[in-house]
């Protein structure tokens, strides 16, 4: 029965309460404070909000809150319901509509109502009522809570005018979540998603922000370093270490105001000059041994894997693995427990599960070319191993697959901090097989531990599995997939290509693959582009106009790695120069760096990093370990990373068959002492510039 003054006594007490509540920051009290109440049904309280952003914000992050102080205010257990208010100018809803039948969190909407009819029967779909359901603490749909928790912070970032709001405000722009209730974890566990049987669906246009990107007025700047600092969910922000620009208080080293180029240390050969063909063979040469290398040692640990593969897929080391004896570890590679070691020294990996703590769901941007797989990350972290098993995400370099695989394993122990994840990539599953292998001479328990590390674990996260080789590594893998989906255990892998099109892999693996279900990530729009680097800078603590968010945007189409890239450069670039970052600034900046449209491969950086520091192309693939040869390698690293395709495994393998993780240090320090040395931002300045002038010379 409906009741208007039953509707403001409880609301008026209940924002009373919510007022009063010392957790809630002011952004949440004062969207609290713009709600109304509007009708009371039974236990169902309607609200009104202002606006959409409003609306989420109460529904994603204040829920719970809500829910108590209602509970107090009525003395029962009461739900509530938010719709705009009629008169107030709507954005673009942010949730999907029932429209967005390729959606996923559409598709939980739907299987959600089948299952649960009772959940929703009395508003009918969210958008459509204009009524949004946030259902009580014993109904609410998690797919549903959980996707559009982590749309929310997307919201500002989409919209200039709420990151505007969120820097003159300045508050954390990503509060945390509100721990689930006890009760909102028992709806969760009730909740049946329908699984898809299609693959990837063309994914709905997203609704973005109506302000148009390029009337946005300069002042829209991020909000404060500090802030961002301080802001609960940043994870990016936490790296502020790393780089003192990110945190507050920095000061920016003394240079002078304007860069003296060339600053090549004495190059004994011109930038015009060809590169030197002896290298170039050099470099040949050097890849073709380091390829037989890998490829005898591949052989050989395989041939050991052989001689005791019946024992290890039982669980056992046999003693039939002394025949390991004798086998070359590979060049370069010092044993895949010391790699792994130094990864969690040099990344922000989790010792145990190998994630990367800081790729989160609230540091991941959503748009159109990435929401489904977005939605399904976030379905599959809240509910591991009952729909979606195995996920399979793919897409190009630099699209984000890393960074959700990390994401998914991340959120669900957030959701369950007593699940076993495990985060690897298939070199690192390699790597440990093949030692595990080596090893079982000497200990037989090796390839035993090796298989309870794998197939003990409730979400197993396999990254690049397109480099999966060997064929007893291969049938590894299949034993320890079929282990864990037997178990109903969560298996997400990533790949460069849709599973079917995986080369060397057997049927029976890739029509595995195919049983569940393939997402793929695509190169993003425009907006999300934006939105991102607003993110990065947001999270770095950098002060980047909206112009030039959009310059760079604009520039950098087709991988977000690059477009990190392009704003480390820029934003170096006016650090070292103490000169605001305008949009004119940062033309100059990525002139060179977006003005060849050619190739440039891998030998031309090399050689021409090599002649820049009066190096050998031998010694940057070289091992010494000599300072200045050190810096030189991690600079032609950098760049290889950042000027060509190449995952990190590749480039490792060019460099010497070093391990990624030695590639991915390498580009954390070059890319972080930009902003903080002058020489180190003019080396890849200027030998960007080489490098082009080089290619086109060609
Ligand atoms: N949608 C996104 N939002 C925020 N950051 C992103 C997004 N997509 C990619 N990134 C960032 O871009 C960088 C590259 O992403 P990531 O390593 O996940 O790509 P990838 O698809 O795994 O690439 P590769 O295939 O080359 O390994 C990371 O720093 C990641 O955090």
């Amino acid at each position: 029965m409906a009741d208007m003054n039953d509707a403001a006594t409880i609301w008026a007490e209940a924002k009373r309460l919510l007022l009063a509540n010392a957790s809630l920051s002011e952004r949440y009290r004062t969207c609290v404070s713009g709600l109304k109440p509007f009708v009371c049904f039974d236990d169902m309280l309607v609200l009104e909000a202002p606006d959409e952003l409003t609306r989420l914000t109460i529904e994603t992050r204040v829920n719970k809150e809500v829910l108590q102080a209602l509970q107090i205010a009525s003395g029962r257990r009461m739900t509530f319901v938010i719709r705009i208010a009629s008169e107030a100018p709507q954005k673009p809803a942010e949730t999907t509509t029932p429209d967005d039948t390729n959606d996923a969190i559409t598709i939980a909407y739907q299987a959600q109502q089948r299952n649960h009819p009772s959940t929703t029967q009395n508003i009918g779909t969210p958008q459509t009522a204009g009524v949004s359901q946030t259902a009580g603490a014993d109904q609410r749909p998690r797919q549903t809570r959980g996707a559009s928790q982590h749309r929310q912070p997307q919201a500002d970032l989409f919209d200039l005018q709420a990151a505007e709001d969120a820097a003159a405000r300045r508050n954390p722009v990503y509060p945390t979540y509100p721990a689930d209730t006890a009760a909102n974890q028992a709806a969760t566990n009730q909740t049946n998603m329908a699984q898809p049987v299609a693959p990837m669906p063309q994914t709905p246009a997203m609704p973005v922000s109506t302000v148009p990107v390029s009337a946005a007025p300069a002042s829209a700047a991020p909000a404060n370093p500090a802030n961002a600092a301080t802001g609960a969910s940043s994870a990016f922000a936490q790296g502020a270490g790393a780089n003192p620009a990110a945190g507050a208080g920095y000061e920016y080293p003394s240079y002078s105001a304007t860069p003296s180029y060339p600053n090549a240390p004495l190059p004994v050969t011109g930038p015009n000059e060809a590169p030197l063909p002896q290298h170039a063979d050099a470099f040949a040469a050097q890849r073709a041994a380091v390829t037989a290398d890998s490829q005898a040692t591949a052989r050989q640990a395989e041939a050991q894997a052989q001689a005791i593969a019946g024992a290890s897929n039982a669980g056992e080391a046999s003693n039939g693995a002394a025949s390991a004896n004798g086998a070359t570890p590979a060049d370069g590679a010092q044993g895949a427990k010391q790699q792994l070691g130094m990864a969690d020294s040099q990344t922000n990996r989790d010792e145990e599960t190998h994630l990367n703590k800081k790729a989160t769901f609230d540091t991941f941007v959503a748009g159109d070319s990435n929401r489904f797989a977005h939605a399904v990350a976030v379905a599959v972290a809240e509910a591991p191993g009952k729909n979606f098993n195995p996920l399979c995400i793919y897409g190009g370099p630099g699209l984000g697959k890393t960074h959700l695989l990390n994401a998914i394993g991340n959120e669900a122990l957030r959701e369950n901090p007593s699940l076993r994840v495990r985060y690897a990539n298939s070199e690192e599953f390699t790597n440990e097989f093949i030692e595990a292998v080596r090893n079982s001479a000497n200990d037989p328990n090796v390839v035993a531990n090796f298989n309870r590390r794998y197939r003990e674990v409730d979400i197993l996260l396999i990254d690049d599995i397109q480099f999966l080789r060997g064929e007893e590594t291969m049938r590894q893998f299949f034993h320890t997939f079929n282990a864990l989906h037997q178990a109903n255990k969560q298996i997400v892998i990533a790949s460069d290509v849709a599973p079917k099109n995986l080369k060397g892999f057997e049927q029976r693996l890739i029509s595995r693959f195919d049983s569940g279900l393939s997402v793929d990530v695509r190169p993003p729009d425009l907006e999300t582009r934006i939105a991102i680097l607003r993110m990065k800078a947001q999270n770095s603590g950098m002060e980047v106009p909206n112009d030039v968010l959009t310059l760079i945007a604009e520039q950098v189409t087709d991988n977000v790695r690059e477009l990190e890239g392009a704003l480390t450069r820029v934003h170096a670039m006016a650090s070292l120069n103490r000169q605001p970052l305008t949009r004119a600034l940062a033309e100059q900046t990525l002139q060179d760096f977006f003005s060849s449209d050619v190739e440039i491969t891998p030998t031309d950086i090399i050689t021409t990093t090599a002649q820049y520091f009066q190096l050998t192309f031998d010694d940057l693939v070289g091992t010494s370990r000599t300072k200045n040869i050190a810096m030189a390698r991690q600079i032609a690293m950098y760049m290889t990373r950042e000027m060509t395709n190449l995952s990190l495994v590749d480039v490792g393998e060019i460099f010497g068959g070093r391990d990624h993780s030695t590639v991915m240090h390498a580009c954390k320090k070059i890319s972080s002492e930009m902003s903080e040395k002058r020489e180190v931002y003019n080396y890849v300045k200027e030998l960007t510039v080489m490098i082009k002038r080089k290619d086109s010379s060609k």
